[in-house]
């Protein structure tokens, strides 16, 4: 009830239409009970006046032209409700669904990697969508219910007081008590369909994205078992609901008649006229239409509070890095200084740096290199603030960069990594990551630089061809120049580098290596880390720092590095 409570909170931009949408259901109802107690009333008292030969007892005008109008009231109504309640859903997922992506998006990288990338995607649609549940069938029936059970009480109150208790002891049964039942009997199988829903999704992502590999291993079957499971375990679930729903519907079925039989019999034991007794059967009766949806949102409970509380749980994942509340302005010079690092990953006690300590001057170039697992690729995320160090500090143009802004920070860098993550789209899309308003001009130039225009004009779209999911559709080293190319469109004046060259042949290497050459050289202030292996990429590097276990065990020129430290010698024993 706590995470149903936090996303009614959260559709407070929209309350207007739901509190419009919630009055007109309950106007609506108020219409259905009306015109099925005065129809009721007019029949009956019509039958007794033509019986008695009274016929002018009564007015037929009033009567008729009340019923024509509770008609048309209760059409208009709900086709108006339909639309107020629908389009109120609307914008408050569509605004729920950008609270999710706002929600992730600090915690990427550090704290959403123990998420399953299905596992998200699901939270972003079938969780958010399950949501819809919660504002179209909880609030507005409720509302109605409640105004029903009001207008009923008046009007039998003044009519068919005798008929009163037993008419709303029968409402409470079936709008209270059963919904509750039935919240608690599908709730189980309600969190079960949602939790089963998304590992199936998870699974057909890993499928999916996994394919060649899951095929290579011979191992498709097991993540399709898996699957399968997931799917029985959501049948079987929906089944349970179904079973408890068509349990429920025959009890409401039942229910309905069974109260116009209890209203008519308690009025016409009072002592009250038939069309009064009458009038009060029918208004039990018409107040059913409003138990139906209490007990049908009761039915999605379960799935919609799974769901709630699914979306609320990134709410309490505090991200790694947060911006400082009154970030410092960022310096006009960017050398780098790491000063006494500490560091290990979040939930792990294993440290990855110890007391590490390097500078890159501005303009410098700085290799970076260690076996294995040493922390390379750690420093570099502490640098990009995807993480921050527990003691320690590091400063970029002699500000620290915890008191920085965490965009000013990356603004000041561009990383190209041997996995050059390109996005599934266009080429143009990926280069324009860096820059959106970057001009066609501004990315052939940066492609002609990264060396990788001949190969994007030979594409029958050119910058309008997709690279696939996951740069699926590009060759890794065409890959490779496209980051690099989309790290020459940001402009950025420290490149950072993880390796960008692993795995590349000698050929598209050296194209590589020309273009960073040329990029560096152009602008004396241009500077880079530089994490290889490879030494014609150490080559590139006026210093070097040796990273063994977490600690910078050596650090100078190469020719004064290579004789000091053992490590450096074992990593290139060539140079
Ligand atoms: N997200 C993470 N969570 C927990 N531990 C991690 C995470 N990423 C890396 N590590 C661990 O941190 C240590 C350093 O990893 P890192 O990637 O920095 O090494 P590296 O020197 O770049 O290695 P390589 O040359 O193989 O890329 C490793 O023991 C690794 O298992």
């Amino acid at each position: 009830m706590k995470d149903l409570r936090f996303f009614l909170a959260l559709a407070r931009p929209d309350r207007w239409w739901l509190r419009l949408g919630a009055a007109l259901s309950a106007l609506t109802l108020l219409a259905g009970i009306g015109l099925l107690s005065l129809s009721g009333w007019f029949i009956t008292a019509s039958a007794v006046a033509g019986l008695a030969g009274a016929g002018r007892a009564f007015n037929y005008l009033f009567a008729s032209g009340g019923v024509r109008g509770f008609a048309l009231g209760r059409t208009v109504g709900r086709y108006a409700e339909r639309m107020v309640t629908h389009e109120a859903t609307f914008r408050i997922l569509s605004r729920l669904r950008l609270w999710v992506f706002e929600t992730a998006a600090p915690l990427a990288p550090a704290r959403l990697g123990r998420l399953r990338g299905g596992d998200l995607l699901s939270r972003v649609t079938q969780d958010v969508d399950a949501l819809d549940a919660l504002y179209l069938r909880f609030v507005t029936p409720v509302t109605a219910a409640l105004a029903g059970a009001l207008f009923t009480s008046v009007l039998l109150a003044f009519l068919a007081p005798a008929a009163l208790p037993g008419v709303l002891g029968v409402f409470v049964l079936a709008s209270v008590i059963l919904p509750l039942r039935v919240a608690k009997t599908a709730g189980k199988a309600g969190e079960a369909l949602t939790q089963n829903a998304s590992s199936m999704r998870a699974d057909a992502a890993d499928l999916v994205s996994g394919l060649a590999e899951l095929k290579a291993y011979g191992a498709e079957h097991r993540i399709i078992a898996h699957l399968e499971n997931s799917n029985a375990n959501c049948v079987a679930a929906q089944r349970e609901i179904a079973r408890i729903s068509m349990f429920n519907g025959a009890l409401l079925a039942l229910s309905a008649p069974a109260s116009f039989v209890l209203g008519f019999g308690l009025a016409a034991a009072s002592g009250a006229a038939a069309p009064v007794s009458a009038l009060a059967g029918f208004v039990a009766f018409a107040l059913f239409e409003a138990a139906a949806p209490l007990v049908q949102a009761a039915e999605l409970y379960g799935k919609t509070t799974a769901s709630a509380r699914r979306l609320k749980a990134l709410t309490e994942i505090s991200p790694a890095v947060i911006d400082p509340v009154a970030p410092a302005p960022l310096p006009e010079r960017w050398d780098i200084t790491v000063d006494g690092v500490n560091f290990s990953y979040p939930d792990t006690d294993t440290p990855v740096l110890r007391d590490a300590r390097l500078s890159l001057p501005e303009g410098g170039r700085l290799a970076l290199v260690g076996a294995s697992g040493a922390g390379k690729s750690s420093l570099i995320k502490l640098l990009m603030r995807f993480y921050a160090p527990q003691s320690g500090g590091i400063r970029l143009g002699g500000t620290a960069l915890d008191t920085l802004a965490i965009a000013d920070t990356r603004s000041r860098f561009a990383l190209v990594d041997q996995r050059a993550e390109l996005l599934s789209t266009t080429i143009r899309a990926n280069l324009r990551l860096a820059k959106p308003d970057a001009s066609e001009d501004e990315l052939w130039h940066a492609l002609e630089r990264a060396r990788a225009a001949d190969f994007v004009r030979k594409l029958p779209d050119g910058l309008a061809s997709w690279t696939g999911e996951l740069g699926g559709l590009v060759s890794g080293g065409q890959a490779r120049r496209i980051a690099l190319a989309r790290a020459f469109v940001k402009n950025a004046p420290v490149l950072l580098l993880d390796e960008p060259t692993e795995g590349l042949d000698a050929d598209t290497e050296t194209d590589f290596l020309n273009a960073l050459d040329d990029w560096l050289d152009e602008d004396a202030r241009r500077g880079a880390l530089i994490v290889t292996h490879r030494a014609r990429l150490l080559e590139r590097a006026y210093q070097v720092a040796v990273l063994d276990q977490g600690q910078i065990t050596a650090e100078g020129p190469v020719q004064s590095v290579k004789q000091s430290s053992p490590v450096f010698r074992r990593l290139f024993p060539d140079t």
